[in-house]
């Protein structure tokens, strides 16, 4: 279970004008901007659940996401998952959550991704016996078998993907954290992992949070969104209640967007 309320996190960002003279003068007098990316977010999320969280381009979901796995504290409010506090309990946390940044990656760049995944056992203190059948479920599943003696940074940007995956549940995770997981991958290997994704949660009940701007991931894999914008939770609701009589889901929620005004 998932319960977060009342999350609030503000970066101060320095700002200044273009120019020798003004970058002379952000020596002596720095001036600053506050950024409110999350604005008292509140919510509830239940085991094996999946649930996407949409919103436009810094609307604050992967603050979000690096809140709920413990990277990033926030300002006030709190969040408790399986019983823990994921900023606090950092050591035991990991053990319940996996988590991948469509945009970085968690696999040692110049060594092969089998090497990756031994080191990620030792890390997570995981059993041989369960190491050995999750390797051998997901190299099926994700079809690995020939990637896994290849360095991470020789593999194309799909390859990799599956292969980032199969490294965050190695531990059997009873969360998913995706944060772009499909993105600039082709139309096979974005299926690929969708399919992935929603045999996992079939067979292991994993509960999945995943941010997208790709509402066709939104439409295959979740039965709830949550809609995030200028920090605030706008919408929580179905695919059907966001989609109603729009042609696609895109025009649904580019309607959204206009009629809230983020
Ligand atoms: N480390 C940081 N320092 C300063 N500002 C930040 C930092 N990280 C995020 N922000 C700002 O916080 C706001 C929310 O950012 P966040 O990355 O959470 O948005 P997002 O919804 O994931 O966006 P996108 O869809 O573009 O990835 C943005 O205005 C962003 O510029």
């Amino acid at each position: 279970m998932i319960t977060v309320q009342n999350l609030c996190k503000t970066y101060k960002v320095a700002r200044r004008k273009a120019g020798m003279r003004e970058a002379c003068r952000s020596l002596f007098r720095r001036e600053y901007e506050e950024i409110h990316a999350l604005d008292h977010i509140s919510f509830q999320i239940g085991d094996g659940e999946m649930v996407g969280y949409i919103g436009k381009n810094g609307a604050g979901k992967s603050s979000t996401i690096k809140v709920l796995s413990g990277i990033l504290t926030p300002d006030e409010g709190t969040c408790v998952v399986n019983g823990k506090i994921p900023w606090k309990d950092r050591i035991s946390y990991v053990k319940d959550i996996g988590v991948v940044f469509g945009q970085r990656s968690q696999l040692w760049w110049d060594v092969p991704v089998i090497d990756s995944f031994e080191l990620l056992r030792d890390i997570y203190s995981i059993s041989q016996a369960m190491y050995k059948n999750n390797l051998e479920e997901l190299t099926e599943l994700l079809n690995l078998s020939e990637l896994l003696k290849t360095p991470a940074r020789q593999l194309s940007l799909g390859q990799r993907m599956r292969c980032e995956i199969a490294a965050s549940l190695l531990h059997s995770p009873s969360i998913l954290f995706l944060d772009e997981p499909t993105i600039g991958l082709d139309a096979v290997s974005k299926l690929a992992v969708r399919d992935f994704i929603k045999q996992l949660n079939q067979d292991h009940k994993t509960t999945v949070i995943l941010t997208t701007h790709d509402m066709q991931d939104i439409e295959a894999l979740t039965n709830r969104i949550l809609l995030i914008g200028k920090g605030r939770i706008l919408m929580d609701g179905s695919p059907e209640e966001l989609k109603q009589d729009a042609a696609s889901m895109d025009e649904a929620v580019v309607k959204l967007y206009r009629s809230l005004e983020i």
